[in-house]
């Protein structure tokens, strides 16, 4: 839902980017330092219930995670590590902060519903993200959902922080909510790459698709391509029978 203003938000932050990138920053150093952070705040504070300020400094850090790709494409620094290690450092971080919510309603905080929601939404966040990259894998696309990572992110970090300043039902009106959205963006994404494989049965000219696996639907997502000015990132998508480069 949010994708539409990833790319507003790129422009806005290009200049940052460009900034960093003539120090000599390294988007990577970005990448792991922003999610360590977020990760020694979401089991540091969240277990001891402090809600608020766990939510406020995460959500200040996550925004990290917009400013590595921003800097890496200033830099002509985009390519598949980056990518990997952009959308791998998000799981632990998006572990991190369920873990450390669950840990607070299953003992100081005594709300073991609350606790079982935010387990669920660890485990759906991760789904989620497995859907996707398995669809990607497969060169198919799995980019859709009505509870992409930024909305869960969102949600998430507003009721829990919204709660912490002692506003009551707030936290579990957003994690229900979250809950459902997850549920659904889960089958969405079950359906997009199910019509798929049914829709590519043919194969673009001279593109041999084993059997079990369709063509690349359509063309990449466009946080996986570098919309921004800098230089055109390769991108590798693999399959079990199938490797092959193309350029963006
Ligand atoms: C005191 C301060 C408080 C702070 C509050 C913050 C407020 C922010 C509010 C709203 C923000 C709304 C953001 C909406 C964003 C939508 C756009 C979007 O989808 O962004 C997604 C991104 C990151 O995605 P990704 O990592 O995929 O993109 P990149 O641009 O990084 O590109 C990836 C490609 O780049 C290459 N690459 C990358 C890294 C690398 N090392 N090498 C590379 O080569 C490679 O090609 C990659 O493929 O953003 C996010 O997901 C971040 C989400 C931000 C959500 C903020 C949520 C904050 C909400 C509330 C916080 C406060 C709660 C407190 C409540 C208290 C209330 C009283
Ligand atoms: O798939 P999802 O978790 O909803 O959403 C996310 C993508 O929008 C993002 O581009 C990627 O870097 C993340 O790692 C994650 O995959
Ligand atoms: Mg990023």
């Amino acid at each position: 839902m949010l994708k539409r203003v990833r790319v507003p938000l790129q422009r806005f932050l290009a200049p940052i980017g460009t900034a960093l990138a003539a120090r000599g920053v390294n988007p990577n150093v970005i990448t792991v330092v922003g999610t360590a952070a977020v990760t020694a705040v979401a089991l540091i504070l969240y277990p001891r219930g402090q809600l608020f300020w766990g939510s406020l400094i995460i959500g200040a850090l996550v925004c990290f995670d917009m400013l590595d790709g921003a800097l890496a494409r200033a830099a002509g620094r985009t390519g598949p590590w980056g990518a990997f290690l952009d959308s791998t450092m998000d799981r632990i971080a998006d572990a991190a902060i369920f873990t450390g919510l669950t840990w607070w309603f299953a003992h100081g905080g005594r709300q073991p519903v609350l606790a079982g929601l935010t387990l669920f939404c660890l485990v759906t966040a991760m789904l989620i993200s497995y859907e996707r990259a398995r669809a990607e894998g497969l060169g198919l696309r799995g980019d859709v959902g009505i509870a992409e990572r930024t909305e869960r992110l969102i949600v998430v970090l507003v009721a829990t922080g919204v709660s912490g300043l002692g506003v009551p039902y707030v936290a579990a009106i957003g994690l229900w909510l979250l809950a459902v959205a997850s549920a659904v963006t889960v089958v969405q994404r079950f359906v997009a790459v199910y019509r798929q494989t049914r829709a590519s049965l043919g194969t673009p000219a001279g593109v041999a698709a084993p059997a079990g696996v369709a063509a690349p639907a359509g063309p990449p997502p466009a946080d996986r391509a570098t919309p921004v000015g800098a230089a055109s990132e390769p991108a590798v998508r693999a399959s079990p029978h199938r490797l092959r480069l193309f350029v963006r």
